[in-house]
């Protein structure tokens, strides 16, 4: 059974103020050796408490800063819960930022294993995949090059075929296609389809509500670290619609 669990789960990060507001205070806290930079808590996730369970498509939107891409970093555990825990059954396939899960210096062949093994896949099965992942991502001929030089397309399109490659249980997608080129992207959104069909749980934060609405079942909407709105996908998007209407 593949699921999703956040109970009570929040994060919060330090926030690092500077104090003097002279140059006169800065250097008097600096002679008296005083702590011139003041710490602060800063909470980008409050009790969060959630559960998705097989065949859910979830979008989650939310303004600037709402705390979307801090919940899939938590769900990818790129972050590690302050409060609260979180429970992930099946195998997470993340389509997120650029470089997570990625070795600069190592090449486009030897990142294909890396980032298999992250996602729970043997070397053994990763290369009857190589051929299929390589093609795909048009990197024949840069496949052997350290991906530090690659450009963002085409770090984009390895992360993009690794992940979609291995038909995961759980599919992790954050504001995909941002600065992926057109024509891999329509060759990407076909095969998108496909892959969120065969997965079991979709999870996609996104700024664009049409393609929320035409893709998940479920949509989440974030407000200030915490969930204002979940349910059915067009009462959500109206409703954050509404919200963010001048009055
Ligand atoms: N490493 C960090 N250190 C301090 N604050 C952070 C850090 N990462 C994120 N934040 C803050 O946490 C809050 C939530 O950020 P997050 O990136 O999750 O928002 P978001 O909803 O994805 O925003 P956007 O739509 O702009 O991508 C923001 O106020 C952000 O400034």
């Amino acid at each position: 059974m593949t699921y999703v669990k956040f109970n009570n789960v929040g994060l919060k990060f330090q926030l690092y103020k500077d104090k003097g507001i002279t140059l006169k205070e800065t250097l008097i806290n600096l002679f008296k050796k005083r702590n011139y930079y003041k710490n602060s808590d800063f909470w980008a996730l409050k009790d969060m408490s959630f559960e998705i369970s097989s065949g859910q498509r979830v979008g989650i939107i939310g303004n600037n800063g709402a705390g979307k891409s801090s919940l899939l970093k938590l769900l990818t555990k790129i972050y590690e819960p302050t409060t609260g825990e979180i429970v992930c059954q099946g195998k997470v396939a993340p389509l997120i930022e650029l470089g997570a899960g990625f070795n600069p210096e190592l090449s486009g062949y030897e990142n294909i294993f890396l980032n298999g093994a992250i996602m729970g896949k043997s070397k053994k099965e990763m290369q009857k995949l190589a051929d299929n992942i390589i093609k795909f991502a048009e990197l024949e001929e840069f496949i052997h090059t350290p991906i530090k030089y690659y450009s963002t397309g085409m770090y984009m399109r390895l992360a993009f075929t690794i992940a979609t490659e291995i038909s995961p249980e759980i599919l992790i997608i954050d504001e995909l296609f941002a600065g992926g080129d057109i024509n891999f992207i329509d060759k990407a959104k076909a095969r998108l389809d496909k892959i969120i069909d065969e997965s079991q749980i979709v999870i996609m934060v996104s700024h664009s509500l049409d393609l929320v609405q035409k893709l998940c079942n479920r949509v989440i909407l974030v407000e200030k670290g915490r969930i204002l709105l979940d349910g059915e996908p067009k009462e959500v998007c109206d409703y954050y619609i509404n919200l963010n209407k001048p009055v």
